[in-house]
């Protein structure tokens, strides 16, 4: 059977170009579609069978609503890889996605997959989660190759939210590299975390056991130990007392737990659920507090069982 596809990708920043490459390299035609680039939305996304998008948070509502009002199939499947929380409706990608077109397959691809290692040819696996089966099994037939191991998963809330969690909990891992905490406390910091993801995903209707997964306890691993994510290079920067703004002038691309602990923070108290990792992690960016005044007041939290 000819498995050749056509392929849409929207936003062509460090993830996108990444998965342009994937997908490039198992041959199938793949157009790139950026804000500032030279083709026409239509020309990109009409003739795909399935669309990828790989836009920052701020950018999914006003893309889906662009290409809302163009012509596709009925048959084409969504695919969204952003990690974030919209600050207005507090909805995942995936839920705009659905509500912009609610008769197409939406499949949420996520998993430890740092795009310079991805673009350096280095080896890696994902998920891709859909309620529609089917849709994500193309998916992952689509993007497998030796270099990319696409593992189907039926949560895509929980695999979402594992993608998108762990970017406030990565912020929080590089300040505690940053402040040279060693290697227990970062021990402790990512299985609590990890804890606060399960309680908080759980909460919201994911299923605890995706937590454990490539998207989740895998991301996690992968971007809570790496200066090459984003969210980690913005946490050790704020320990070294820098403040935001210096940080996000300089930082290449967009380090979504910054957006997202805000959302997370508002939604998490509202709704009376702890998660004081995340909520540290929220004032240290609010400038409320200091990295080392942070790790303080973890510390000094109620004594309670496991
Ligand atoms: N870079 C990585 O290693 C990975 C990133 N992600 C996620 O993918 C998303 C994108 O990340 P990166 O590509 O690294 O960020 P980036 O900053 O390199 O690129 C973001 C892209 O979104 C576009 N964009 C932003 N606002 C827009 C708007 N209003 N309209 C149209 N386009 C808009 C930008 O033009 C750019 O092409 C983020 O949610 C990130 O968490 C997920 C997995 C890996
Ligand atoms: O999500 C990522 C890898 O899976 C990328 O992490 P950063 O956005 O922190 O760079």
């Amino acid at each position: 059977m000819n498995d050749f596809k056509t392929i849409a990708i929207v936003g062509a920043g460090a993830w996108g170009q990444a998965l342009a490459r994937l997908a490039r390299d198992r041959h199938h035609q793949v157009k790139l579609w950026s804000r500032r680039g030279i083709y026409p939305l239509a020309e990109v996304v009409e003739p795909a069978e399935i669309i990828i998008s790989a836009v920052s948070m701020k950018g999914v509502r006003s893309v889906a609503q662009q290409i809302q009002a163009l012509s596709l199939s009925p048959h084409t499947i969504f695919v969204t890889a952003t990690k974030g929380l919209d600050p207005e409706k507090a909805e995942t990608p995936s839920q705009i996605w659905q509500s912009f077109f609610p008769r197409h397959p939406i499949v949420v691809l996520a998993g430890p997959n740092l795009s310079k290692e991805i673009q350096q040819g280095l080896p890696c696996a994902t998920t891709v989660a859909s309620t529609h089966l089917e849709a994500a099994e193309t998916v992952q037939r689509v993007l497998s190759s030796p270099q990319f191991r696409v593992y189907t998963n039926a949560d895509p809330l929980g695999v979402e939210l594992g993608g998108t969690l762990k970017n406030v909990l990565a912020i929080a891992a590089g300040a505690c590299d940053g402040l040279q905490l060693g290697t227990n406390a970062k021990a402790a910091l990512l299985t609590r975390g990890l804890t606060e993801m399960i309680r908080i995903g759980t909460y919201w209707g994911a299923q605890a056991e995706t937590f454990y997964g490539l998207s989740g306890l895998g991301d996690m691993l992968a971007t809570c130990n790496s200066p090459l994510s984003r969210n980690y290079q913005l946490g050790y920067q704020l320990a070294q007392g820098k403040t935001l703004d210096e940080i996000l002038a300089k930082l290449e691309g967009t380090a979504e737990g910054a957006n997202t602990a805000g959302v997370l923070i508002r939604l998490a108290s509202e709704q009376n659920i702890p998660i004081p990792i995340s909520y540290q992690v929220n004032r240290l960016l609010q400038g409320e507090i200091t990295a080392r005044e942070a790790v303080t007041e973890l510390m000094l939290r109620d004594i309670k069982p496991e």
